[in-house]
């Protein structure tokens, strides 16, 4: 039994159709990224795994069990910030396991070992105002790991960061993740992100997003900035930006007829 079957998941916004029948299994603790023209249904994929929004047709079952509406099974981390600005970085961490009713010491135990974890012990007592885009990224990566998920779902988690931040953030992203050991579903729309972070590549066609293609990355691990200099890197990039060219090419003709 996969960890997460998705099958035949299609859905329609009012008069928009996001998603078409989109099948995938994923195993335990495996990495897969999805890129795709923008629009094509990426982030609503991730809600419907979410259990956020309900399915048009098709279901997503999580342990043989199908998903009805979100639980701590799973946990989403988003581009933007999402950490209340009066509570501490600490009290931001634990407050999924308030509302799973954990007591105030486990739970502060369990914020402290996450902030290790994520790179950001020394912070807990700082406010997010206190500190940078990619650390406060962080404190959202460890909020998402605190109620101990099975799936973690990341929108475009490094969309907002500068460049050098970002690079910093994917070596991190693959330690924690080898550490934590989760079930990942990455949207980005940066090929070579991809292709760094991932065990496997979806490539979705332009509206209604439909699977167009699902590429094993098979770069050896533990992967480093020397991975992306080389050719087999250079490759997969090659390979996934040809995929989506015709896509990308596609939904800007039918913004430019729409507009
Ligand atoms: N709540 C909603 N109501 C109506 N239409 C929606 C809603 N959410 C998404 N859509 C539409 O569904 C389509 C897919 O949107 P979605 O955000 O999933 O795409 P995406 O691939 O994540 O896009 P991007 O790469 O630009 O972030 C888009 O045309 C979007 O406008």
């Amino acid at each position: 039994m996969p960890e997460l079957r998705i099958d035949r998941l299609s859905k329609t916004f009012q008069r928009t159709e996001a998603l078409r029948e989109v099948s995938l299994d994923v195993a335990d603790g495996q990495f897969v990224s999805f890129v795709g023209a923008s629009g094509c249904g990426k982030s609503t994929l991730l809600r419907l795994v979410d259990g956020l929004i309900p399915a048009s047709e098709g279901s997503v079952l999580l342990g043989g069990s199908p998903v009805t509406g979100p639980g701590n099974d799973r946990a989403m981390v988003f581009q933007e910030d999402r950490l209340l600005p009066w509570r501490t970085i600490e009290r931001n961490v634990v407050l999924g396991l308030e509302f799973q009713g954990q007591s105030k010491r486990d739970s502060l135990a369990r914020a402290r070992e996450l902030l290790q974890l994520t790179g950001i012990g020394k912070f807990g007592s700082a406010y997010p105002h206190e500190l940078s885009g990619g650390m406060r990224q962080r404190a959202n990566i460890a909020r998402a790991l605190a109620v101990d998920p099975d799936v973690l779902l990341m929108d475009e988690p490094f969309a907002a960061l500068d460049g050098q931040t970002r690079e910093l953030m994917q070596a991190e992203l693959v330690r924690i993740w080898q550490d934590s050991r989760k079930t990942v579903l990455f949207v980005t729309h940066q090929v070579d992100e991809a292709v760094y972070l991932s065990d496997r590549i979806v490539v979705l066609t332009a509206r209604p997003g439909r699977v167009k293609a699902d590429i094993e990355v098979a770069l050896p691990r533990p992967r480093t900035l020397a991975t992306k200099r080389s050719a087999e890197f250079a490759g997969y990039v090659e390979r996934v930006w040809s995929l989506i060219e015709e896509e990308v090419r596609e939904s800007m003709e039918r913004e430019m007829r729409d507009a």
